[in-house]
């Protein structure tokens, strides 16, 4: 990748976003077959699983223990509040059991694991370790341990996010996709399935095959590679493929991309953007950052959220998507045009309006300027 400043926190994010979504291929099979236990509801009523907690642990972990000669400055989407009361000693011990036997794993990936298993507290030290408000000033690691956590527990897509902020610019970003099969014509074949349950009728190498994609800022490369099976061999480097987005500049062969609820984009207001710009495919809504993964990798031109007004969109949701996608080939502003500001702490400040990502300057020309002539507030 030419420039070796992030060579270490590259390699080191790229193992643990594969540890990690080892460890969530795992708990998500267990959450299908077993039914719905330790999925908790959060405050704003959206879900939290054993997943999101324990791989939130696991990176905070081994990223203190690959950087101790640094003092690490981790935001990150979870903390410990409904995990330390009295009656979370269930969920603690479903936590930390998931944690010690996903670290145990991370020799397999070229990590090291602790000398003895990790403890209930220690557990709980590093998940609320990952709670910087990160800012302009400085390094700061971004993690969405589970991002689409409602994709998860459906058993359908959804993504690890790891991203580093140097400065208030996103520096390097690392996406596991563990459900995004390595080749497009797969992903047809799954969104076909009703969950991870009917796929035993898919042979384990095409279901297995999700994948981890990266990138660093300003190397105008992006990469991708399979996740390992049950019993394979992590061959990092070796295994990863040059990724590009798709070339399709006109509209009436693009395929827009979008979340799946309602209530997280304004789908009728996409539906008349993209109309009028004369996109002619129906949208694929698909959870979490897969979108990103999607208009990186060539598989869709267009990616459209536009939130309810007066909600904040947070850095984890986009940082390592954002300059995965850019380093690809795409391009990623608000709707006036304007570049994400990662600098301004938990939330992407002065954001206008909604979030678009295209895979070129010509298709990115015709979507803002249909903003500008669609836009009326009352429509979010
Ligand atoms: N009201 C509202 N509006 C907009 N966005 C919201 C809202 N509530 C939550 N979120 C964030 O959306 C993240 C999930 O986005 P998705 O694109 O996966 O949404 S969807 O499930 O496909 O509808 C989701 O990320 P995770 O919590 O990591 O799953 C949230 O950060
Ligand atoms: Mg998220
Ligand atoms: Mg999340
Ligand atoms: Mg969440």
């Amino acid at each position: 990748m030419g420039d070796e400043r992030y060579a270490k926190e590259l390699d080191v994010a790229v193992r643990v976003v594969h540890l990690a979504c080892s460890l969530c291929r795992r708990v998500q099979k267990r959450l299908i077959t077993n039914g719905s236990d330790h999925v908790s509801s959060k405050d704003d009523d959206s879900p939290v699983t054993v997943a999101d907690w324990s791989v939130q642990a696991i990176v905070s972990w081994v990223l203190s223990d690959n950087f101790r000669d640094q003092k690490l400055s981790i935001v990150a989407e979870e903390d410990t509040q409904s995990l330390s009361t009295t009656e979370s000693v269930g969920l603690l011990t479903a936590v930390t059991d998931t944690v010690n036997e996903c670290l145990a794993e991370a020799p397999k990936y070229g990590l090291q694991g602790p000398k003895k298993a990790l403890g209930g507290a220690q557990i709980l030290e590093a998940i609320s370790q990952c709670n910087s408000t990160g800012g302009p000033i400085g390094r700061h690691w971004v993690l969405d341990p589970v991002d689409g956590t409602l994709g998860f527990v459906r058993g359908d897509q959804y993504a690890v996010a790891l991203a580093l902020i140097e400065e208030g610019k996103v520096v390097l970003g690392v996406l596991g996709c563990p459900n995004y099969p390595m080749k497009k014509e797969l992903l047809d074949h799954h969104r076909n399935q009703k969950s991870i349950t009917t796929l035993s009728s898919v042979s384990s190498e095409t279901w297995d095959k999700g994948c981890v994609m990266y990138a660093q800022r300003g190397s105008g490369e992006a990469w991708m590679q399979p996740l390992i099976g049950e019993d394979g061999k992590f061959a990092g480097k070796h295994s990863a493929h040059r990724i590009h987005v798709s070339s399709i500049d006109d509209p009436a062969l693009a395929t827009f991309c979008e979340p799946v609820e309602k209530s997280n984009s304004n789908h009728s207001f996409t539906a008349g953007l993209a109309h009028s710009m004369g996109v002619k495919k129906k949208p694929l809504r698909v959870h979490s950052m897969v979108k990103y993964a999607a208009i990186a990798r060539g598989d869709a031109e267009i990616f459209m959220k536009f939130a309810r007004c007066g909600y904040k969109e947070k850095i984890w949701d986009h940082a390592a998507g954002v300059v995965i996608v850019e380093e690809a080939g795409g391009v990623v502003t608000d709707a006036g045009g304007r570049p994400l500001d990662f600098s301004r702490g938990v939330y992407l400040e002065g954001l206008d309006r909604g979030i678009v990502v295209c895979s070129g300057a010509t298709l990115h020309e015709k979507l803002i300027a249909a903003v500008y002539t669609s836009w009326d507030c009352s429509n979010l």
